[in-house]
């Protein structure tokens, strides 16, 4: 099979990609287990593309329980290098109001690491970059795709607070992340975002603003039904986008994401388990 160079990562309320032709779906494993469904391939915009919802098709895994290893494993099995992950997040700024799009370019990690977030370990060590946790060259088309094609208010940058959920934030924990400069709140980008940068895929992230949170004194405390209700009324901005930014995307394009690994790992070869090999053989060849 030719590889498919775009991956996308469809978030809560976007489970499915109407516009993809001539369509497959495939069913793949991983050396960490089975995504979270099967990966939909169809042409988009003159491109192949992957889709996979984060999810699960009818939402079936907590954000805690997505297996973020083997999505990210399963869409460089098909050649992915590009991936766009499309979230559903709180507002934690006036400015940002539901309906709006936001393109993160900054993330803090409130999970409580009960999510499997390295493909390393058990006999091989990598410490990847990550002060740059987007790719800033994907981000920039999101950005000029989404400013010309999804009719909304779309905001450069930004700082996502990605929390373990699957509760809301306390009014507390709403204002502590308003006080330490957080733009937007979720469950999912990490450790999506990490994993995609030890595969040595560029990633970026499309938010689509759902809610105030807890924090706003005029509006309601947030609840699912509200965000998938949002979700429902402004996905199509999300779908505009994601049309647009395929054509941007030259697929032979080489970001410094694409070579994440180059100064990451620190076991020397010859101490690295056979299995280790084996289980990292897609991702590294050191
Ligand atoms: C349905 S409300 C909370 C849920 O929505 C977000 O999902 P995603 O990031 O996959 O769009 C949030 O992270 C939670 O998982
Ligand atoms: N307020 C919120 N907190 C966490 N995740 C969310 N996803 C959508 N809205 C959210």
């Amino acid at each position: 099979m030719e590889p498919i160079s775009i991956g996308i990562i469809g978030g809560s309320g976007l489970y499915a990609m109407e516009a993809l032709t001539d369509r497959s779906e495939i069913q793949l494993t991983t050396p960490f287990g089975d995504p979270s469904d099967a990966v939909i391939v169809g042409n988009l915009a003159g491109q192949r593309v992957a889709f996979l919802p984060r999810h699960g098709r009818g939402h079936r895994f907590t954000p805690s329980e997505v297996p973020y290893r083997a999505n990210i494993h399963a869409l460089k099995q098909l050649g992915v290098r590009f991936i766009l992950g499309v979230s559903a997040v709180g507002s934690l700024r006036e400015e940002l109001v539901p309906g709006h799009l936001v393109i993160p370019d900054q993330a803090i990690d409130r999970t409580k690491g009960v999510r499997p977030a390295t493909f390393f370990g058990e006999g091989v060590v990598a410490h990847v970059a990550f002060g740059e946790p987007v790719c800033p060259y994907l981000s920039a088309l999101v950005s000029q795709a989404a400013h010309s094609a999804s009719n909304t208010t779309v905001h450069d940058g930004g700082t996502y607070c990605c929390m373990e959920g699957p509760q809301f934030s306390t009014k507390a924990e709403s204002e502590l992340y308003r006080s330490w400069g957080c733009s937007i709140i979720g469950m999912t980008l990490l450790p999506e975002a990490k994993l995609a940068r030890e595969a040595e895929i560029a990633y970026a992230n499309l938010s689509l603003v759902t809610d105030y949170d807890c924090w706003h004194p005029d509006h309601d405390n947030v609840t699912a039904a509200m965000v998938v209700e949002t979700i429902n009324r402004n996905v199509t901005a999300a779908q505009s986008t994601i049309a647009a930014l395929i054509p941007l995307i030259d697929p032979t394009a080489v970001y410094p994401a694409h070579s994440a690994l180059a100064h990451a790992v620190m076991t020397a070869p010859e101490a690295i388990p056979a299995a280790a090999r084996e289980r990292l053989a897609l991702l590294y060849r050191g």
